[in-house]
């Protein structure tokens, strides 16, 4: 039971952070080892099973991830882009396959996390879930097969406390649309309209986002032509889909070289 690879789970009293520590402790794949809040938060110093209303579990919430990270072979961390940037310079430190979920990345923390991927093996992806990457494949060869008379929509739907749009799955489809299509997402990419917008752009990859109640996660990738439209749809109703995929990419990515990999690499897709 002892050499199955020891996780931390940062953010762990959040939405993703709470689901992932259940799977992870009951996996049988991997061993729960640590469990990170920030500085303040009420579950620090608090016992993880208690505070998840169950059995105590012998893992101690800490604030100190380097403390944490130490002890461990893999860091799963859903929680906000400044955090996982700090988080990944951490991982490298204590030799630790750093699997990010977290989304709303601005261009300087992706340049810090390829950074920190000289030294690390870093699994970062937008949706860890099977059925989303499948989904980035075959957008990828419907965006190939057509040209662009056929206008490429995404459409995005997620739960009132989501605080990034564009979500990270949507960006995913729209990149793999732009690879099949061979073309430049930011070049191309089209979001937020309202008012006067003008006519659509030829060749534009649109980008809609809703917000409300408890949507776990719905994407359309619309490929609309004349008098046609082809809809590429996933929808998520639980979120035990992401940390699955978390879980796999931890084990996956131990005896990894140093890089950045993504769910593609993980599933062999
Ligand atoms: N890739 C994927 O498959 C998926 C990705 N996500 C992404 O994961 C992220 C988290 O989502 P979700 O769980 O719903 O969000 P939550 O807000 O429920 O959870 C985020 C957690 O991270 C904590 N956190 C933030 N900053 C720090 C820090 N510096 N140190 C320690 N903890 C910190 C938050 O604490 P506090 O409340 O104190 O801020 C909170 O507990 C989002 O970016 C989301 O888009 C979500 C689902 C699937
Ligand atoms: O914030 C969420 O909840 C989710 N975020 C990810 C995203 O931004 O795409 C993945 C999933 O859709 C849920």
């Amino acid at each position: 039971m002892t050499d199955l690879p020891g996780v931390v789970i940062t953010g762990v009293s959040g939405r993703m952070g709470r689901m992932l520590a259940a799977m992870v402790a009951a996996s049988g794949k991997a061993r729960l080892v640590g469990a990170v809040e920030r500085a303040g938060h009420g579950w620090v110093g608090q016992d993880l099973g208690a505070a998840l209303g169950g059995a105590a579990n012998g893992v101690i919430v800490t604030d100190d991830p380097l403390e944490a990270f130490a002890t461990a072979q893999a860091v799963i961390d859903f929680t906000a882009p400044a955090a996982t940037v700090e988080f990944a310079a951490l991982a490298a430190q204590a030799r630790a396959v750093h699997v990010i979920g977290t989304t709303g990345f601005e261009p300087a923390h992706l340049a810090a996390l390829k950074a920190a991927a000289r030294h690390a093996v870093i699994v970062r992806a937008g949706n860890m879930s099977l059925g989303v990457n499948l989904l980035v494949q075959l957008t990828k060869r419907v965006a190939a097969a057509l040209d662009a008379d056929w206008d490429v929509e995404v459409v995005e739907a997620h739960h009132r406390m989501k605080v990034d749009a564009p979500s990270g799955t949507a960006l995913m489809l729209g990149q793999a649309a732009a690879e099949g299509r061979g073309v430049d997402l930011a070049q191309n990419r089209e979001a937020g309209r309202d008012g006067l917008t003008g006519a659509r752009a030829r060749g534009a990859i649109g980008f809609s986002s809703i917000r409300g109640g408890d949507i776990v996660g719905e994407h359309d990738v619309i490929f609309a032509g004349e008098g046609e439209r082809v809809i590429l749809r996933h929808v998520a109703t639980d979120r035990a889909i992401f940390a699955r995929g978390a879980l796999r990419a931890a084990l996956w990515g131990q005896g990894q070289k140093p890089g950045e990999y993504d769910m593609l690499d993980v599933l062999g897709l």
